[in-house]
């Protein structure tokens, strides 16, 4: 069997469109929507992404700008710049990039971005709201693993395993799937067997970061594979996946790079266009 390939990049290009048209609606009612990216310090696959919002967000016709401050600011003036931001009534969604140098802690930073602004969902009270059913942020690379999940049918009664247990995407990705009706079993570094059980799910979604984690030979026959890991190996973006091996087990399987990530940033974009239409229905 050779797997169907789940394109991030082409679903991402239609869901855009979308966009971008909302964002036109928006702007004919005189709201622009605009997001503003803070990011701490100079790594290099950091400043690619945030970069990449940027680009993204002005390509469907929304403002955004990239606040870049030095990796050795304080941690107060990052709590500084967080205030100045939720004050100003042009930026609808604030996105700090993670990690954040060692001198801030960054669980009081996502606790000051204001929740009606955290367009990542990382924030303690939209993650309350995720896991209670309010509305909220769903953070956003969840969000694309739903999306890209979409088009591979429906999830009712499906075997799903998650593999990594993170605040950001495996336990996100969890709650998401539940609600789908599917049945979801969530592994981690400490689940005993790990590999060898991964035969009999039907689904696979894999955010760990750990190359060749998974090959063909690992999964159930038609297996629908999201590769949500990303690890730079020898300058080359890489996921969990052994691709090769995989695709020829799997019924639908995402490339890495080319599959999650589009529509990671693609999320990003979506929540900032709900950010911009709740302000202005709040106001
Ligand atoms: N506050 C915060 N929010 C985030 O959403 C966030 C973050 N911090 N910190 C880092 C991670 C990582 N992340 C990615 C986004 C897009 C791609 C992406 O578009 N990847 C392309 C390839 C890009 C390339 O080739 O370098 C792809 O997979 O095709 C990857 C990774 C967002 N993150």
């Amino acid at each position: 069997m050779t797997a169907e390939l789940l394109n991030g990049r082409e679903i991402a290009k239609d869901y855009r469109a979308g966009l971008q048209s909302e964002v036109e609606k928006l702007k004919s009612q005189g709201i622009v929507p605009n997001l503003t990216v803070v990011i701490v310090g100079n790594d290099g696959a950091s400043l690619s992404y945030v970069r990449s919002k940027n680009k993204a967000a002005e390509k469907i016709g929304m403002e955004s700008s990239i606040v870049h401050l030095d990796e050795d600011t304080s941690e107060e003036e990052v709590l500084a710049t967080v205030e100045k931001l939720n004050n100003d009534d042009k930026v609808n969604g604030i996105l700090v990039q993670v990690p954040l140098p060692d001198q801030v802690d960054e669980n009081k930073v996502l606790e000051a971005i204001a929740p009606h602004k955290d367009v990542d969902g990382f924030s303690p009270i939209n993650i309350g709201r995720l896991y209670t059913g309010q509305r909220t942020f769903v953070p956003c690379t969840p969000l694309g693993v739903m999306e890209l999940l979409k088009h591979t049918g429906s999830l009712e009664g499906k075997t799903v395993a998650v593999v990594g247990r993170s605040h950001i995407v495996g336990q996100p990705v969890a709650k998401l799937l539940t609600d789908q009706n599917a049945t979801v079993t969530l592994m981690h570094s400490r689940t005993q067997n790990m590999v060898e059980q991964l035969k009999n799910f039907d689904v696979v979604v894999s955010a760990v970061g750990k190359p060749g984690l998974i090959t063909g030979a690992d999964l159930k026959e038609g297996a629908i594979v999201i590769d949500v890991g990303n690890t730079v190996v020898d300058e080359k973006l890489v996921g969990d996946v052994d691709f090769e091996s995989a695709k020829e087990v799997a019924s639908y399987i995402t490339p890495v790079p080319g599959g999650v990530g589009p529509l990671t940033i693609t999320m990003v974009l979506n929540n900032t266009l709900l950010a911009a239409k709740w302000h202005n229905e709040d106001k």
